[in-house]
Order: C-alpha cells, then sequence, then structure tokens
C-alpha cells in the first residue's frame, strides 16, 4: 500500500473557523482536537485520515499578530512551520470578506512563503451570505493571490468539508505516515491533559505569557479507586515568569490547578488529582528532542 502524510497548516484570522474545520475533517474517526494541542513550534490540531492518507492539521500561534513579547525567532519559527506544511489553507469568512486583516495575510504569503508554495483558499461560512456574492469575492481573493485552488465551505454544516479532504490527501506527499495508526487513539490523552492546562493559563495570564511556556504530562497513574493521578510539569523559559506563575502564595497555580482538574475529571467522568509543578527551562523552543516526547517527529518520518 503506499501511504501518504502531510502537515497542512490552517491559517486565516481569529474565528475564521479553523477549529470548527478541524473537528469536522477529522470527524469521528480520529479525534485529537478536542482541544488544541501545542507541541514547542506548531500546535496540532488533529490528524484526518483519508483513503491511504494522514493529513496533520497544524497551526501556527503568533503568526500574524505578534505580540509585545513575541521575539523574532519565535516569529521566524511560526514562519517556518508554515513554510514547512506541505500544504497552507487560508480560511477567509465568507461575510467578512476582503477585510484588512486578510489584505495583510495575503500581503505575508506573497512576501513570505517561498514561490511554488502550494496554497489553498477556503472560503468559509458560505451559509451566512447569498451565493451570487461568493463569485466576486473568490475572484477578488485571486487576484492578490495565486491560490492553488478555491473552496467553498460552510465548516458548521459541512458543505464543501469533504472535497476539500480529499483533494488535501492528493496533495500531502507519498510516505509514512507520521502517527502510527494503532498509537493515534492514546497518544492525545496526556496531550489532551496537558493542553487542559495550557489552555486555563492562557485564560488566567491574559496571553502574556503562553507562547514562551510549556506544558507536559510526565506520569498519568489510574489508581485502584477509579481515579487518576495526573503529574504535570509546567516549563517556563525565564526565572521570572516562574512566580508570575506561582502567584502570590502559590494562589495563581492553585487556581489554574483547579481549573484544570475540574475540566479533566469532566472530561475523563471520574475522579482526578492533579499536580502541577513549575520549572525553568531555558532555550525550550530549541530542544528538538522535545518532539519526540510529544510523539511528533517532524520530517523524519519515522514517528
Ligand atoms: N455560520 C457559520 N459559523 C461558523 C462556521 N464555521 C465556524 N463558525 C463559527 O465561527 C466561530 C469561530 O469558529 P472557530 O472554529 O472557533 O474559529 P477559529 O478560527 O478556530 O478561532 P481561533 O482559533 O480562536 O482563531 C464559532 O462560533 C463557529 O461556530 C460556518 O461555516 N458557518
Amino acid at each position: 500500500m503506499t501511504t501518504r502524510a502531510g502537515f497542512v497548516a490552517l491559517i486565516g484570522e481569529p474565528n475564521a473557523g479553523k477549529s470548527t474545520l478541524t473537528n469536522r475533517m477529522v470527524g469521528a474517526k480520529v479525534s485529537i482536537v478536542t482541544h488544541k494541542v501545542q507541541t514547542t513550534r506548531t500546535r496540532i490540531r488533529g490528524v484526518a485520515m483519508e483513503g491511504d492518507a494522514q493529513i496533520v492539521f497544524v497551526d501556527t500561534p503568533g503568526l500574524f499578530q505578534p505580540r509585545r513579547r513575541l521575539d523574532r525567532a519565535m516569529v521566524a519559527a511560526a514562519w517556518g512551520s508554515a513554510s514547512d506544511a506541505d500544504v497552507i489553507v487560508l480560511l477567509v469568512e465568507a461575510h467578512r470578506g476582503l477585510v484588512e486583516g486578510v489584505e495583510r495575510i495575503l500581503a505575508t504569503l506573497a512576501d513570505q512563503l517561498p514561490r511554488g508554495a502550494k496554497v489553498a483558499l477556503a472560503i468559509n461560512k458560505i451559509d451566512r451570505v447569498k451565493a451570487e456574492s461568493l463569485l466576486a469575492l473568490s475572484q477578488a481573493l485571486n487576484d492578490k493571490y495565486p491560490f492553488a485552488k478555491t473552496f467553498m465551505i460552510s465548516a458548521e454544516r459541512g458543505y464543501g468539508v469533504d472535497d476539500l479532504r480529499q483533494w488535501l490527501a492528493k496533495e500531502v506527499p507519498e510516505g509514512p505516515w507520521l502517527y502510527p495508526e494503532d498509537q493515534i487513539a492514546d497518544l492525545p490523552m496526556r496531550m489532551i491533559a496537558a493542553e487542559m492546562t495550557r489552555e486555563k493559563l492562557t485564560l488566567r495570564l491574559h496571553q502574556e505569557l503562553p507562547y514562551q511556556l510549556t506544558v507536559e504530562t510526565e506520569h498519568w497513574q489510574e489508581r485502584d479507586d477509579g481515579s487518576a493521578r495526573i503529574d504535570q510539569v509546567i516549563y517556563v523559559s525565564r526565572d521570572g515568569h516562574k512566580g508570575i506563575l506561582l502567584g502570590h502564595r502559590g494562589e495563581t497555580i492553585k487556581a489554574i490547578s483547579q481549573a484544570s482538574r475540574a475540566e479533566l475529571e469532566e472530561f475523563l467522568g471520574r475522579k482526578v488529582h492533579l499536580f502541577l509543578q513549575v520549572k525553568v527551562r531555558e532555550n525550550w523552543l530549541e530542544e528538538a528532542e522535545r518532539y519526540n516526547e510529544m510523539g511528533l517527529n517532524f520530517r523524519d518520518g519515522n514517528a
């Protein structure tokens, strides 16, 4: 059997429908997308199977809205992962059209991506507009950037999504699957748990720190009484961040822990004992072995 596998980067303005689309694409078959899963460089949104092809959906945090604290290396890394992707899909909201944010993305694409990069356009939320307006929008967008293909979709209702997935399956290169099929099912639980904590950190810290920290689930123990003990480490890149995370008398980390535990319990349907630890790890961004720990081997094809 000839297998195919590759990365598809979903880009677009906030709210364009990236999560909704991933959920649709991934469907019931393979779902690691309950929460966005973070790796050091990219977030894996989900893995979809289509015939013999495995499509790994990623996104690129910080790409189009560099935050104050975001350093150059991070932006470069974000672009790296977009242009590393085998295919890029730009999501544009049909009812908003060619707004300034979209213009900016198109200009950046033209400017930064290597020639020949495969970029598809997906005009999303077509359920919100009259069909007549779509042709003009598609034309206007294609005038600005030479998209490889244009899809009209409604991620929410599922229109056009199968076509897009089938096209992507043909566009990713031949090669071994990035996730062994039998691992897809259980790999995600630890990652999902880590992402839940990361989400709470984001909420609590007002999006200030999160791009500079990572959460890992180190131990997961099933207990006889039916509960689970989960140990996680939050890695920060600077000593100063540790204090912010812990908060006065540890209040911040405690609140985060409680919120994450509550969500984990709901998700797992049983009692959870969650233990969080904060550690400083400089340059975690560069640490290649982290990819492996996250269950992902970038580019070497033997995950
Ligand atoms: N009407 C309509 N609404 C949609 C469609 N797709 C997504 N939405 C809605 O748009 C909103 C944003 O969707 P998300 O999937 O969260 O968008 P996102 O791009 O992942 O957002 P961020 O990751 O936060 O940038 C949600 O309320 C969705 O229900 C669609 O096809 N039609």
